[in-house]
């Protein structure tokens, strides 16, 4: 037991160190951190979210090579531990989005928040405990990826998506952990609604799976949600360029990361958008072929 405290300890301490001079250098910051998270699991160094993220990196690679090596496909009947696996992920991913949704636009109202160019205050404890419910929902969501794996669908694991889980998952232990609320409330409000759609969407492929006709029918709504999640971006994208316009009080670093971040997901995702739903329509293979 004092050997793993020992070289946790050890991990820690050059993890943090790492981390402090990457911000440090990069973007010339110095995090403090705040009294409103401390000492709360997983918050008062990065070492957690980064061994984290490096587990689940792992993972994947290691999947994919596991799938790769094993020529496994994907199967047309799934084991039904893995199919209630799915279906509990998805709904309790539905629901906590939901309640941190609800409850952060309740807290933003009781604060009188306006819809962009708020500050982070101490005293709103509650808004910072809900950011930081949404940073621990980052460990959850590294789930899907797992499902993938297990699921055996690697068109499904793709740059955007592992960029995406494991990207997010530092930023917003960075926003908990510095500035809990403020801005922040934005992205975790609408990012959080947002989700509440994709689970369903999510949970609804995996109990239709298996009726491909019924499937499509019900699920015709895919493709808006993923217009809607670009709308997100967009309106992130917004928001970081008007508090940069008007020089917002909050933190100027997490500003920049926003407006850049958006920027890339943006990207990623229109490029996701034209091969899933542009491309792959009867008329788009149509013009590909001729192209050809
Ligand atoms: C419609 C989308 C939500 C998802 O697009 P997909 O191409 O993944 O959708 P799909 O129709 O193939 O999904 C159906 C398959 O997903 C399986 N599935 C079920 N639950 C899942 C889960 N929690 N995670 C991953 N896959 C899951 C189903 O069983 C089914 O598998 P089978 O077919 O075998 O039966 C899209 O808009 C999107 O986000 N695309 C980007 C890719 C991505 O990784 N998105 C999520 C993270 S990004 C994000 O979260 C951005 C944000 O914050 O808004």
């Amino acid at each position: 037991m004092e050997m793993v405290e020992g070289a946790w300890k050890a991990v820690d301490m050059r993890v943090t160190q790492l981390v402090w001079g990457l911000l440090r250098n990069v973007m010339g910051v110095e995090l403090t951190g705040t009294p409103t998270t401390k000492g709360l699991p997983l918050i008062d160094s990065p070492t957690p979210i980064v061994v984290a993220i490096t587990i689940y990196l792992s993972c994947v690679i290691g999947g994919l090579l596991w799938i790769k090596a094993s020529n496994l496909k994907p199967r047309a009947q799934e084991p039904a531990l893995l199919q209630a696996l799915v279906l509990l992920h998805n709904l309790f991913c539905f629901g906590l989005s939901l309640y941190m949704c609800i409850g952060i636009i309740y807290q933003a109202i009781l604060n009188r928040y306006t819809l962009w160019g708020n500050s982070y205050k101490l005293e709103q404890t509650e808004m910072a405990i809900l950011v930081y419910m949404f940073y621990m929902s980052k460990y959850v969501e590294f789930m899907d990826t797992i499902i993938m794996v297990l699921k055996r669908n690697t068109r499904q694991i793709t740059f955007l998506h592992v960029y995406h889980h494991s990207s997010i998952a530092l930023i917003w232990w960075i926003i908990a952990y510095h500035a809990p609320g403020g801005e922040a409330y934005f992205s975790a409000a609408l990012n959080s609604g947002v989700h509440v759609f994709m689970y369903l969407y999510y949970f609804l492929a995996a109990v239709l799976r298996g009726n491909e006709k019924v499937r499509r029918k019900y699920l015709f709504w895919g493709r808006y949600l993923t217009q809607l999640q670009m709308f997100q971006f967009g309106l992130n994208l917004l928001q970081a360029y008007y508090d940069r316009k008007v020089h917002a009080p909050y933190p100027p670093f997490l500003i920049t990361i926003l407006f850049y971040y958006m920027i890339s997901l943006l990207v990623l995702f229109a490029n996701f958008y034209v091969h899933k739903y542009v491309m792959s329509s009867p008329k788009g293979k149509q013009k590909t072929s001729k192209a050809e």
